[in-house]
């Protein structure tokens, strides 16, 4: 569905060149939930703007739903749906004839873009808004309004930049439920972009960790959080011997990343904590050591992004990449 090779973006800054994008390879199958995930300055919007037509490349070449986006925009646009950050629909019209309106800018019969407009709004639980103006509706109905706008000529491909920024936890989840519901019922791919960690984490099959402009990880999230984070086990034990006995037992497990003795804590990283806490448990009741508490926690995707590049994304928000070189 997406092809990209070397797909690089610059722009000029005054006497500064800002490398936006440096070079991405992407290949993504129909169906897929795709996203891209890094802090501010990554190149997440303008890797998305590229694949949208909406900005031409510095170099490279980018394929999307079967069409080249310099030489053959207009198809890809006829097959893509995008919503952009902060988009809006204007605020004197009706929900219902907004999207009506849409529908036929995509060239859709009259009564084609009606039929449409009312599956959207039901699927998008706004069928009770149809009457009311754009500008009454809250945030999350508003956001909603956008998605159905996005969606109202059945693309194949829908991209979203950062669909949930500013919304309420229960209106982010709302939002998520509709669009992978719409993915599910007729396939679309889904390409998007988020800040939420855990938004990428749980609705993502697939994950794009950007950062500088570049790829560093890609990978499902359980995949990612398994080879580069790991879960961590902490036991607690009586003494510092036993700490220590407690930590060349872990040490002796199989796939265990790293194993620290603090005192009478044992840290253990390890891809598996699930299935290792139990045997290392049993060996340590073998050889008379107890542990008197025992802890895990499974990692995030921001241990991830430590793990990759020494900050977290949270240390990131804020700062704009200018990596320079
Ligand atoms: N029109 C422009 N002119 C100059 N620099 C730009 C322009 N658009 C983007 N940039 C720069 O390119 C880099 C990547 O920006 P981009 O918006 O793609 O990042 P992002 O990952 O989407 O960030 P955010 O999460 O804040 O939206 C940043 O350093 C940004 O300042």
């Amino acid at each position: 569905m997406i092809h990209t090779c070397g797909l690089t973006r610059s722009f000029r800054a005054g006497v500064e060149t800002i490398e936006a994008v440096r070079g991405l390879d992407l290949d993504i199958e129909a169906g897929s939930v795709v996203a891209f995930l890094g802090p501010n300055g990554a190149g997440k919007t303008t890797s998305l703007r590229m694949l949208t037509t909406l900005l031409p490349p510095t170099s490279g070449t980018a394929e999307v739903a079967g069409h080249d986006v310099l030489t053959d925009p207009s198809e890809v646009r006829h097959r893509i749906g995008y919503l952009g950050q902060g988009n809006s629909a204007g605020s004197n019209f009706r929900v219902g004839d907004e999207l009506i309106t849409q529908g036929r800018a995509y060239g859709l019969s009259r009564a084609e873009s009606r039929t449409r407009a009312e599956r959207l709004l039901t699927a998008l639980q706004l069928e009770g808004l149809t009457k009311r103006t754009v500008g009454t509706l809250s945030g999350g109905q508003r956001r909603r309004l956008d998605i159905a706008m996005a969606l109202v000529h059945e693309p194949e491909l829908l991209f979203l930049d950062e669909p949930t920024t500013g919304l309420d936890p229960h209106s982010r989840v709302g939002i998520w439920e509709h669009v992978l519901r719409l993915q599910r019922e007729f396939g679309t791919t889904i390409v998007f972009t988020t800040h939420y960690l855990e938004e990428a984490d749980r609705w993502a099959r697939r994950v794009m960790v950007v950062d500088h402009g570049r790829v560093i990880a890609d990978d499902s999230p359980e995949n990612l959080k398994a080879d580069l984070a790991g879960d961590r086990i902490i036991l607690g034990t009586a003494g510092r011997s036993d700490a220590e006995r407690a930590a060349e037992l872990a040490r002796a497990l199989p796939t265990v990343q790293e194993v620290i003795a603090d005192g009478t804590q044992v840290r253990i990283r390890t891809p598996h904590g699930d299935t290792q806490l139990p045997v290392l448990l049993r060996n340590l009741e073998a050889v008379g050591v107890r542990a008197v508490t025992a802890r895990l926690t499974r990692p995030t995707l921001d241990d991830v992004f430590l793990s990759l590049t020494g900050r977290t994304l949270r240390e990131s928000a804020g700062a704009t990449a200018h990596p320079g070189a």
